[in-house]
């Protein structure tokens, strides 16, 4: 029975593998999929899914030399799979390659290839766990490789790709005192004052969940409402609010919110975050191009590649392949100029972006200064506990890489800029 279920998890993460590496979809669209399973063999398959993405370019540099013609992706995934759980999860042999077997044999177009798995997996068995340690860090597909080399060189996408290579913390924004949440869930105050958990477990069961103490936000994520500043009373819209853990920050700050995003799931998801920590927002479900209004402050977390975030979605750079990243540019240009309009003369805007492209930060800045001689960078703005000078751009943003800190954990690829509106 257990040797059966741990078929059923394996067998489901290749599913999701074949899902992100051959039908170009999320992992976040594919979960889905795993309803039927018990929810234990549900976490192991999407925790096997996502580390073997996550070491995809070492688990095919491994595989290479075994492999004098590349299988179909299915038996490949397969493969790849087979390799993660020998050297990474360091799981028995024997195992790993009688499922490996018994997967392969259970679809017709792949039951010949019984054999080759076989052989491979137990050749890799041999050599692989031991060699795998000197391997060089998995590298991001060439897509996507490319444009960051040529935006911030070879050596720092390299060490891009170690902080990628680690996964992500859990990180939690305190609702109102950073010491208490540190002792609660005894995690670490990192600078900025986000809280930071190295083996979380299950979220819903930390001290403090219940009773809406913190809500979780990556430490990058966690910077833009900072530097908006909102102050008790101050009218604040969020502009693409959901899930809304910006939200919260501002509603936190005393301030009078509206938060806005187009979609109605997501944002059933904002008022859940908002009445379990005791906070109070105007929810509203509409597209921000039409939305019309006045306030102090305006905070655009504009959609964007997510390109930021990949250590925490190995998924991403495997599903897409930056074809709608052009749409998404001109999109958010869009939401900034229309954004513009919205803020009350001698008001404050603050864009972002989890985005690792110029093209959706520093430049979408860059253009709206060269557009509006009336609107500025506040440099004061990014004057806040914990960012360190160096990560300030030309322009006045800003720009946040997974590569910091890299002793404290990393932090998810941001940008960010606060732009102020003359009187
Ligand atoms: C980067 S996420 C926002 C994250 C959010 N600010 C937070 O901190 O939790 C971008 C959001 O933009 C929303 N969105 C995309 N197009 C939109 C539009 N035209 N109008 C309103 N929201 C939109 C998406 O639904 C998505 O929730």
């Amino acid at each position: 029975m257990q040797q059966n279920q741990h078929i059923a998890a394996r067998l489901a993460a290749v599913n999701l593998l074949d899902g992100v590496l051959q039908d170009g979809r999320l992992m976040s669209e594919l979960i889905g999929t795993l309803d039927k399973l018990p929810s234990d063999d549900r976490a192991r398959a999407q925790r096997l899914a996502m580390v073997t993405l996550r070491h995809l370019d070492s688990a095919d540099r491994v595989l290479k030399p075994f492999l004098k013609k590349k299988p179909d992706q299915r038996v490949m995934n397969i493969l790849r799979l087979g390799v993660i759980e020998l050297c990474v999860q360091k799981e028995a042999s024997h195992g790993v390659v009688n499922a490996a077997v018994t997967i392969v044999g259970k679809t017709r177009h792949t039951a010949h290839m019984k054999g080759l798995v076989n052989a491979v997996l137990r050749r890799v068995s041999e050599v692989a766990p031991e060699e795998w340690g000197k391997l060089p860090s998995p590298q991001m597909p060439k897509w996507l490789r490319k444009p960051l080399i040529e935006a911030y060189g070879n050596s720092t996408i390299q060490k891009i790709e170690v902080a990628h290579a680690k996964g992500a913390p859990l990180d939690l924004t305190p609702k109102s005192d950073t010491k208490s949440v540190e002792k609660q869930t005894d995690g670490v105050a990192l600078p900025t004052g986000t809280v930071r958990l190295q083996d979380a477990g299950q979220v819903s069961r930390l001290p403090g969940y219940d009773t809406g103490d913190w809500w979780i936000q990556d430490a990058a994520a966690a910077l833009p409402a900072r530097i908006l500043n909102a102050q008790p009373g101050e009218k604040v819209l969020d502009m693409c609010a959901a899930p809304g853990g910006k939200t919260l920050q501002l509603a936190a700050a005393g301030a009078d919110v509206v938060a806005v995003d187009i979609s109605e799931k997501r944002m059933a998801r904002v008022q859940e975050n908002l009445d379990r920590c005791g906070l109070e927002a105007d929810v509203v479900v509409a597209d921000v191009l039409e939305y019309q209004g006045k306030f102090d402050a305006i905070l655009l977390d504009a959609p964007c590649s997510a390109t930021g975030t990949m250590r925490r979605h190995p998924d991403l750079p495997y599903a897409k392949d930056g074809s709608d990243f052009g749409t998404l540019i001109n999109l958010q240009a869009r939401m900034l100029q229309h954004a513009l309009t919205l803020v009350n003369p001698g008001g404050r805007l603050v864009y972002c972006t989890c985005s690792l492209l110029p093209d959706e930060g520093e430049c979408q800045i860059d253009d709206i200064l060269q557009q509006h001689s009336n609107i500025s960078v506040d440099h004061d703005a990014l004057n806040i506990q914990g960012v360190d000078p160096d990560w300030i751009t030309q322009e006045g943003g800003l720009r946040l890489r997974p590569d910091f800190w890299p002793d404290q954990g990393g932090m998810d690829g941001f940008y960010m800029a606060c732009l102020k509106i003359a009187d």
